[in-house]
């Protein structure tokens, strides 16, 4: 990986570029940040912070035509599911690998099934990074032995689960007890918790799928941390995976380990051994 996109210019990307800027062995040839039109100002920001370090040139974009005019040979994704929508199949289209975060966006069937044919077409991959959960490798091995069950469970303090759907089921000030709001299907809760539930997404693609894998999510004052478990029942195994994630200081909706499972998938591009 010489060349690289970046879509967004949020917490993760500065997670993201700060983990490049620490780990990659040399600044890489380009790096060009797609950002919508207005957010200008907060793209110059995160290069001043990190971009030296991570690339000899730069450069800001508010378009995506503009963007791969710069020739990227992969484009991270950390900006949200209308990104994945808006600009998903031309990346791949044209040729170019995509790792998208926002992994929710794909329980939307149609929306997934174009982004794999704009793969195929373009000799490209679309690539998932864990992000904020872990076990995303067991759980998809084991699936090849057969999965019985596949439960994940999302628990956040109150504020992670402003604006969202939550806030209509239950009053999140007033909260004293950890408070189940939704459970269901995977597929539903990535639609309708756009910035909570990616994993929820990325633990059915590995597992069992979106109608298959049951989600639960709660809001739970006792805790500062993003909690995440996913348990499975399998043929070749049995096993349960904790996180405790800390919350990014810009999101707190968002987990820092999201931001590093995508650093990891770029500098495993760079390095000889990829783990
Ligand atoms: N797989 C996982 O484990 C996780 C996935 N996620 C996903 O990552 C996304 C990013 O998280 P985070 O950085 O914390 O969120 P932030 O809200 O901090 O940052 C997202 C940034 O992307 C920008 N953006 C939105 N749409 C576009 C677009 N079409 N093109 C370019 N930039 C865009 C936003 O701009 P504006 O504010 O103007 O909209 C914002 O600046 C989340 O929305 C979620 O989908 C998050 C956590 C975990
Ligand atoms: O970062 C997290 O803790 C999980 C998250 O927001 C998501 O899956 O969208």
């Amino acid at each position: 990986m010489r060349r690289l996109g970046l879509i967004g210019a949020g917490g993760m990307a500065e997670t993201v570029l700060a983990a490049l800027a620490a780990g990659l062995p040399a600044p890489i040839e380009h790096l060009a940040v797609l950002v919508p039109p207005g957010m200008e100002e907060s793209a110059h920001a995160l290069l001043a912070r990190h971009g030296a370090a991570v690339a000899a040139e730069r450069s800001i974009h508010t378009d995506l035509t503009s963007l791969l005019d710069t020739e990227p040979q992969v484009v991270a994704e950390c900006a949200g599911h209308g990104a994945v929508r808006a600009h998903g199949a031309e990346i791949l289209g044209t040729g170019r690998d995509l790792v998208v975060i926002s992994v929710g966006s794909l329980a939307d069937d149609a929306l997934r099934e174009s982004l794999a044919e704009a793969a195929r077409m373009g000799g490209a991959r679309l690539v998932l990074p864990a992000g904020a959960v872990g076990g995303i490798d067991v759980l998809a091995a084991a699936r090849l032995s057969g999965l019985d069950e596949v439960t994940y469970s999302g628990r956040k303090p109150p504020r992670a689960w402003r604006g969202t759907p939550a806030e209509t089921l239950l009053d999140l000030d007033a909260l004293t007890e950890p408070t189940v709001f939704y459970e269901g299907t995977a597929g539903e809760a990535a639609r309708d918790y756009p910035q909570n539930a990616n994993v929820a997404a990325a633990v059915a693609l590995a597992g069992a799928g979106f109608a298959r894998t049951r989600v639960r999510l709660v809001a739970d004052p006792t805790v500062t941390r993003n909690v995440h478990e996913v348990t499975v029942r399998s043929g070749c195994a049995d096993f349960t995976i904790r996180l405790e994630g800390r919350p990014s200081p810009a999101n707190p909706k968002t987990s820092l380990t999201a931001g590093y499972s995508v650093a990891r998938e770029l500098l495993n591009r760079v390095s000889p051994i990829a783990i």
